[in-house]
Formats: C-alpha cells, structure tokens, sequence
C-alpha cells in the first residue's frame, strides 16, 4: 500500500478540486490510497451530508467516487507505465461518465469504505469499479470512465 494518497502528487497550482484538491479549505480531502491492485479511501460524513435522517446525501457519495475513481486511475496508469507517481510527464484524468447505484441507503455515523478496481486499461480511457461499504454492507457500487487529458487542460487561458 502506498504510504502517500496519489492526491498527494498532484500539481500545487490545481490542486483545488473540491473533492480532492489539498489546496481547497472548504473541499472533501478525498484521499486514494493505491497498493498495485485496489484504490483505497475511508471518509465519515458529517452532518451536513445528511439526504434523510439517519441517512447520507447520494451526491456526496457520488463525489467520493468521483474523485476516489479518478485518483484510482491516475495512481494505476502511473503504475502501468513503470514510473512513479508525480514524476513527468504528469499524468491527469478528468471525469467522462459517471453511473452510480444506489443498492441500499447509506447509513450516518460510520466510517465508509471505498474499494476502487481498475476495469479496463486503456490508452486514453480506465474504467475504474467502485464499491461503497458501512459497516462491511456494500451499499452503493460504480462505474466511472476516466478519460487522460493533457495537464494543460487544468490551467487557465491566461497562464
Ligand atoms: C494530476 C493532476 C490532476 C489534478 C486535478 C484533479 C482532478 C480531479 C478530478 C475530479 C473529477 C472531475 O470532477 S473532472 C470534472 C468533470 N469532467 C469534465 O468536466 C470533463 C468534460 N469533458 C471533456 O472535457 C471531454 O469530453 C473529455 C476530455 C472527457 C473527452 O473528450 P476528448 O478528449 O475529445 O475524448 P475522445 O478523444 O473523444 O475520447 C477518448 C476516449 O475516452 C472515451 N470517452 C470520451 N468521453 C467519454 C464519455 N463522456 N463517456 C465515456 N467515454 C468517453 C472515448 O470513447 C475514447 O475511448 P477510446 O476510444 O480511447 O477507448
């Protein structure tokens, strides 16, 4: 298991996502942990997160995914060149298709547990599976297609 989250590495100046930038005060601080095979990742919602009571807000859980599916991918196609995570040339994903099921309610008050798989490898697009438990209960499962873009893509015109 990598003893820093992928999260970690990216680049100072985006590192401002809301789900995952380190740079971001107000973000989730979603942190991927990746050991070669899964992409780890625990976060306890806060009330705030709240759908219903006793019961946390899909979105958020989507969020989690979100970012977790993308670090997941980034930390893997890292991997799959032989290089260690930051090194240049930067890798980064964004996000092209995101289906989450909602397979029970998710419960507040509990650690969740993120287990992300890389599906398919491929040249610019990963499909990465997501898995959500509470309590060992499998609660929501994924799909998210992340699609490699040019680090470009995350600097202003003006840059
Ligand atoms: C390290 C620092 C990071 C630092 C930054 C940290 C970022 C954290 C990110 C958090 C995640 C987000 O929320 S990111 C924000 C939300 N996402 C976005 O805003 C993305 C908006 N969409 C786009 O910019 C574009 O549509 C792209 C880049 C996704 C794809 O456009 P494109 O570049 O023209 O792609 P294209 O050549 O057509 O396709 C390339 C491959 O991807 C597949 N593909 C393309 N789009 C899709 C799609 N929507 N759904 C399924 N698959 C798709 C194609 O089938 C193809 O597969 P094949 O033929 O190769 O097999």
């Amino acid at each position: 298991m990598s003893q820093q989250p992928i999260q970690n590495f990216y680049k100072d100046d985006v590192a401002i996502c809301y789900g995952c930038g380190k740079h971001n005060a107000d973000g989730l601080h979603i942190k991927t942990f990746w050991d070669g095979e899964i992409g780890r990742s625990t976060f306890t919602p806060r009330p705030e997160h709240t759908a219903f009571p006793g019961f946390v807000y899909g979105g958020l859980i989507a969020s989690l995914i979100d970012c977790h599916s993308i670090g997941t991918a980034i930390a893997a196609a890292y991997d799959a060149a032989g290089r260690a995570p930051g090194t240049d040339p930067e890798i980064t994903c964004v996000t092209g298709n995101l289906n989450v099921s909602y397979l029970k309610p998710t419960p507040m008050g509990v650690e969740l547990v993120l287990e992300a798989r890389i599906k398919e490898m491929g040249e610019r697009k990963i499909v990465v599976t997501c898995s959500v438990y509470a309590q060992d209960v499998e609660t929501v499962r994924a799909e998210t297609v992340a699609v490699r873009v040019p680090s470009r893509m995350f600097k202003k015109e003006a840059d």
